[in-house]
């Protein structure tokens, strides 16, 4: 009986399952018997593409119409998933009722796998098999161990291994890149539009989920759009203790910005909470809305375009906390007091607000730019404990752009003293990144299975959604562009009509007119802005160093 609980616990800390978001249905492997010599045998290989046809014949709500206007092949269980999703994004909120007929048109982002399906084509299996081919050439190489871990990845051993990062470090280099050159083009059409059809549309879900950790009145999840924020105004409080007072009183209602100037001090100490927070995504242009958005009058500026408060890079300043714990995590749904939202509202305008543009003291408004709170699982049950009323804006970029994006990002980090080959080792530990990047994409795409309901927020308490993150995290790069996953955690939590979703692309095509948007929706006065093109912060110039990595054929390549 010990020797049995003893190899389960072992079982558990080789693999702990229950951190992988796409491999629950796995978790169960069976303990080996006791007083057995043999150890415990490996877990089987992560499943191919997730199965589709299941949920999709169901969805009668949407036609999948390519961005470029052509009819899209019909796709699997989990666009299901996204155009319901869609829907509740769709103006005039979720659900099978309003006129309009076919009219509406939402953006809409599909995962990696959806795209394969897209690439493929209507009934095709050729993605399937370009999996499976790689799959087969890694088992050729006769390293078990690489078929198991790096012909689809593994979340095991405390985060995701790479048959990259082995086959590199023992020189088999051919093993990662041999797969690559037989796969066809990376598919990079993840970013649909769907059509709705008036009256078919399958709702989300009409009955808001229950927020289980996060406590008070459920959230605002589920709830339809209905009125925009309104403009904003800004009003002296004397602590942001007695905003949190007065905002807990008045639900949902959105608040004058709270400005608070500590007793005894001068102007100069005083301090309000951002008026939005661009949410993300991460290279979905950012900085670029955030720094024109600080040309209106009314705002101003920040030292940091990140504060961090709400994620991963938290610190909390009782250094006998552990660093990813946050006031309300542990509480048990139980969310916050006045006087504990108080103080946390202070700390967040202490890190945001900390070097106000002088010349604009008396405007104390500011908008926030943190990507990844769309991807910290955390965050929107965070911010929606001390911020109901938050205006919040989202940009969404092409999946594959982002991903290329933020690799090129990635590939300029060298910290100092480091050369490219450890910069590419450091990645290649945490993100798996090196090896071919088609592969790598390709992997992904095979080891992808959607999100569990937990790691999607459906009855998660921080410490399950903690572990999910330290799943996801291990892939970042792939993973930031799963907006499906994400949007629906923050859905849950925030009426659709408080969090304005931006596409990149349309954002880069008419900047000031997306700049107009953004500031009608979180009430600024009208404005005259102009585009400044030195804001963009693109990373290409970071290509240079090494462009033929980045060249075609080359290790990060698209083709
Ligand atoms: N106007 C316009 N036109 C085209 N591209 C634009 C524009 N503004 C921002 N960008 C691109 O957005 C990428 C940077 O995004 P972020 O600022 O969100 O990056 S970050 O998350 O803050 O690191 C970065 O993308 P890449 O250059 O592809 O890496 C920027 O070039």
């Amino acid at each position: 009986m010990i020797a049995c609980v003893v190899a389960g616990a072992l079982l558990i800390v080789r693999y702990p399952h229950d951190i992988r978001p796409f491999q629950r249905g796995e978790e169960e492997a069976p303990p080996t018997r006791a007083g057995s010599a043999r150890p415990p045998p490996p877990p089987p290989p992560p499943p191919l593409l997730p199965r589709r046809a299941a949920g999709y014949r169901r969805f009668r709500g949407g036609e999948a119409v390519a961005a470029s206007g052509g009819s899209g092949p019909r796709i699997g269980g989990e666009t299901r998933r996204a155009s319901a999703l869609a829907e509740e994004l769709s103006e005039g909120g979720g659900g099978g009722g309003g006129g309009g007929g076919d009219t509406t048109n939402t953006a809409v982002v599909f995962t990696t796998a959806d795209a394969t399906a897209l690439a493929r084509g209507p009934g095709g299996s050729d993605g399937l098999s370009r999996v499976s081919g790689a799959r087969r050439r890694a088992e050729s190489q006769g390293d078990r161990r690489g078929r198991r871990n790096g012909g689809a990845g593994d979340w095991g051993d405390g985060g995701f291994r790479g048959g990259a990062a082995r086959a590199r470090k023992s020189g088999k280099r051919e093993a990662v890149n041999g797969g690559g050159r037989a796969m066809a083009a990376i598919p990079t059409f993840h970013m649909l539009r769907v059509r709705k059809r008036d009256g078919e549309g399958e709702p989300l879900g009409s009955a808001p989920p229950r927020l289980e950790f996060l406590g008070g009145d459920g959230g605002g999840g589920g709830e339809s759009a209905t009125s925009a924020p309104g403009p904003f105004s800004l009003r002296r409080y004397e602590s942001f203790e007695a905003y949190a007072t007065e905002q807990s009183a008045s639900g949902n209602a959105i608040l004058p910005v709270p400005i608070v100037r500590p007793p005894g001090k001068g102007p100069e100490a005083s301090r309000s909470i951002p008026l939005a927070i661009i949410i993300g995504t991460q290279k979905g242009g950012t900085q670029n809305l955030r720094s024109h958005l600080l040309t209106h009058p009314s705002l101003s500026g920040l030292r940091q375009k990140e504060a961090h408060f709400f994620d991963w890079f938290w610190f909390p300043s009782d250094p006998n906390k552990k660093r990813h714990e946050w006031p309300g995590d542990g509480r048990g749904g139980a969310g916050l007091n006045p006087s504990a939202a108080g103080e946390v509202l202070s700390a967040y305008a202490d890190r945001a607000m900390k070097a106000v543009d002088p010349s604009k003291r008396d405007t104390m408004a500011t908008v926030e730019s943190s990507p990844l709170y769309l991807f910290f699982p955390l965050a929107p049950y965070r911010m929606r404990m001390v911020l109901p009323a938050a205006r919040l804006v989202l940009i969404l970029r092409d999946p594959t752009e982002r991903y290329f994006s933020h690799l090129r990002m990635m590939m300029c980090g060298t910290r100092d003293g480091e050369t490219f080959d450890q910069l590419e080792e450091r990645l290649e530990t945490y993100f798996h990144i090196p090896g071919r990047v088609k592969e790598y994409l390709e992997q992904g795409e095979a080891s992808y299975k959607p999100y569990t309901p937990l790691c999607r927020g459906e009855g998660a308490r921080a410490k399950d959604l903690l572990r999910c993150w330290k799943a996801m995290v291990t892939h970042d790069p792939l993973h930031r562009g799963l907006y499906v996953d994400q949007l629906e955690r923050w859905l849950r939590v925030y009426p659709r009509s408080q969090i304005l979703v931006v596409e990149s692309s349309e954002m880069f095509g008419d900047f000031t007119g997306t700049l107009n948007q953004v500031a009608r929706h979180i009430g600024l006065p009208p404005h005259d802005f102009s585009y400044d093109s030195r804001h963009q912060h693109a990373s290409a110039p970071c290509e240079r160093h090494h462009p033929e990595l980045f060249a075609e054929g080359g290790r990060y390549s698209r083709h």
